[in-house]
């Protein structure tokens, strides 16, 4: 029997963590501490007194794969199914998503067709890259950048232009500093175990966990969800959890409580907070890893220096409505390559997946742009004196620019998201390997779970605050 967790952030890896201690007899006691005055971290939603609905953080979440599955089980069981808006393949938000590049907007090719026709922005028809992409020889590198790994592949365009943009619309990284094992793992092991992509696709490319679907994950497989939201916006997951932690009765919840310093004692913690101490037997860290190395004891070297390592970019996430209609186009949204715009990733078309979350009873576009991630301090400066107003001058010209949007929007919100994501660079494997290894040489009761170390999508961060507490307590859930 465990006597007190102590669990370190309330962003959603945080909460769920504390989720998922809450389904088991095990545990007497958890204690939430979160810095801020609300959980939940970068699950943010503005919800205007008109009905509209605004995301400053992720927008959208995958039901696939096991851990989009163990989400929906645990979306289902929060009691939210009826709040789901589902966006199914079919939906034109799913199929068409498009790249900016000379100066114009590309739908990304899709399907066979798509694949064996010449589609610019591409020089030539896809389908030789992915057919030759079967013969080419696997690396014998134990990690290696995004953009080399695509470019030996694929080739160069596909990785200077396709592979480049999915990086800034997932890391808002740099493809040529991240890492492929680490951000791409399916496709590392694609090659690692069956010598391509393409056959790694088509035969599976090595072992998943196992999550049994619930009734709502069997919904969204019959119902070919691509993605999923929530009504009043992705901020009711972490709401629904803060009610459920609530309700147990077994967990003290505590806001405006930052963690300053840790110490070992005698049965495990002390955690020093700003106005007193906390005890506690384990300790559950869903802090980003630069807060964890700076409260850690100066006994957890070299922990503290590989913590210090995980760097993270910011993001400027600014909210544009406009009245009526004013796509030229419909779809998910268009990505930027770094060779067409540093500063600016890319733009989502929010209103086309989720219209529900438009200020009802009349025709509204919403739209959300992107900017800064790994070239935030070159284009912007310093993310501490960088003017709002800057921000939205730079967003809505990019809209007008690029989608050829001539009014003005109705309503802004201009979010600086600071160190919101973290970035894996090549070799974060290794680090990650080091820290676990370090933990469990020295019996440190400490739990390492959140976006700094495997995976920054929710399903990822969700999943790693279940992996953790199936590890501490030996259950299975
Ligand atoms: C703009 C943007 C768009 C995104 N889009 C998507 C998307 O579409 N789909 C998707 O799946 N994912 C998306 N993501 C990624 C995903 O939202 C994050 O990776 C995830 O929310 C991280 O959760 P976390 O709990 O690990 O970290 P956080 O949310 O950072 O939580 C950490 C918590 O710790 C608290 N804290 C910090 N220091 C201390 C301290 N000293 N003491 C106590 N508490 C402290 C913080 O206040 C915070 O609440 C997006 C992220 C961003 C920023
Ligand atoms: C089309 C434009 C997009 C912009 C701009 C964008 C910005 C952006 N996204 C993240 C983080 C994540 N995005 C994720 C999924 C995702 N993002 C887009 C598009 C844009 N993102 C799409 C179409 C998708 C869905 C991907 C798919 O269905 O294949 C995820 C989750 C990935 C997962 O594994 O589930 C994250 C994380 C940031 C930080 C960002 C800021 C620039």
């Amino acid at each position: 029997l465990m006597r007190t967790i102590a669990v370190l952030g309330g962003g959603i890896g945080g909460l769920a963590a504390s989720y998922y201690l809450c389904k088991t007899p095990q545990v007497t006691k958890v204690i939430l501490l979160e810095s801020s005055s609300r959980f939940g971290g970068w699950l943010w939603s503005t919800r205007r007194s008109d009905g509209a609905v605004f995301e400053h953080g992720p927008r959208g979440i995958r039901p696939a794969g096991a851990v989009g599955r163990n989400t929906l089980n645990m979306v289902k069981d929060l009691g939210l199914e009826a709040e789901i808006l589902p966006v199914t393949y079919s939906h034109v938000a799913s199929k068409n998503r498009y790249l900016y590049v000379n100066k114009q907007l590309h739908k990304m090719p899709s399907g066979i067709r798509g694949l064996l026709h010449t589609v610019p922005p591409f020089s030539h028809p896809l389908v030789f890259d992915i057919a030759k992409e079967i013969l080419v020889k696997k690396s014998k590198t134990d990690d290696e950048s995004i953009h080399s790994f695509f470019s030996r592949r694929l080739g160069k365009e596909l990785a200077d232009i396709a592979v480049d943009s999915l990086c800034r619309g997932v890391f808002a990284g740099d493809s040529r500093k991240l890492s492929v094992r680490s951000c791409f793992p399916l496709f590392y092991n694609a090659e690692q175990r069956r010598g391509s992509l393409t056959l790694g696709m088509l035969l599976g490319s090595g072992p998943s966990p196992v999550v049994p679907p619930g009734p709502l994950a069997q919904r969204s497989v019959k119902e070919s969800w691509a993605q999923w939201s929530l009504r009043r916006g992705v901020e009711s997951i972490p709401e629904s959890i803060t009610e459920f932690l609530q309700q147990s009765g077994r967990v003290e919840l505590r806001r405006d409580a930052a963690v300053k310093q840790i110490s070992p004692s005698a049965s495990g913690w002390t955690i020093h907070l700003e106005d007193g101490v906390v005890s506690a037997d384990h300790i559950i860290s869903a802090l980003p890893a630069k807060a964890l190395s700076s409260a850690l004891p100066s006994s957890c070297q070299p922990l503290i220096q590989q913590l210090q390592d995980i760097h993270t970019v910011t993001v400027a996430v600014v909210n544009l409505e406009y009245e009526g209609s004013i796509l030229p186009v419909t779809g998910f949204g268009h990505l930027i390559p770094s060779s067409e715009d540093r500063g600016i990733l890319g733009v989502v078309y929010d209103s086309v997946p989720f219209p529900q979350h438009n200020r009802p009873d009349t025709t509204t576009t919403r739209l959300t742009v992107m900017m800064g991630g790994a070239w935030f301090d070159e284009v912007f400066g310093d993310p501490d004196t960088v003017m709002k107003e800057a921000l939205l001058e730079t967003a809505t010209r990019a809209v007008q620019c690029q989608l050829g949007v001539t009014t003005e929007p109705s309503w802004s919100w201009v979010a600086l998201q600071k160190d919101c994501i973290p970035q894996y660079y090549q070799g974060h494997f290794r680090k990650i390997d080091l820290m676990r290894s370090f933990i469990k040489k020295n019996n440190l009761p400490l739990s390492l779970i959140g976006s700094s170390y495997e995976g920054v999508s929710v399903n990822d961060v969700v999943f790693s605050g279940r992996t953790a507490v199936e590890e501490l307590l030996g259950t299975k859930f």
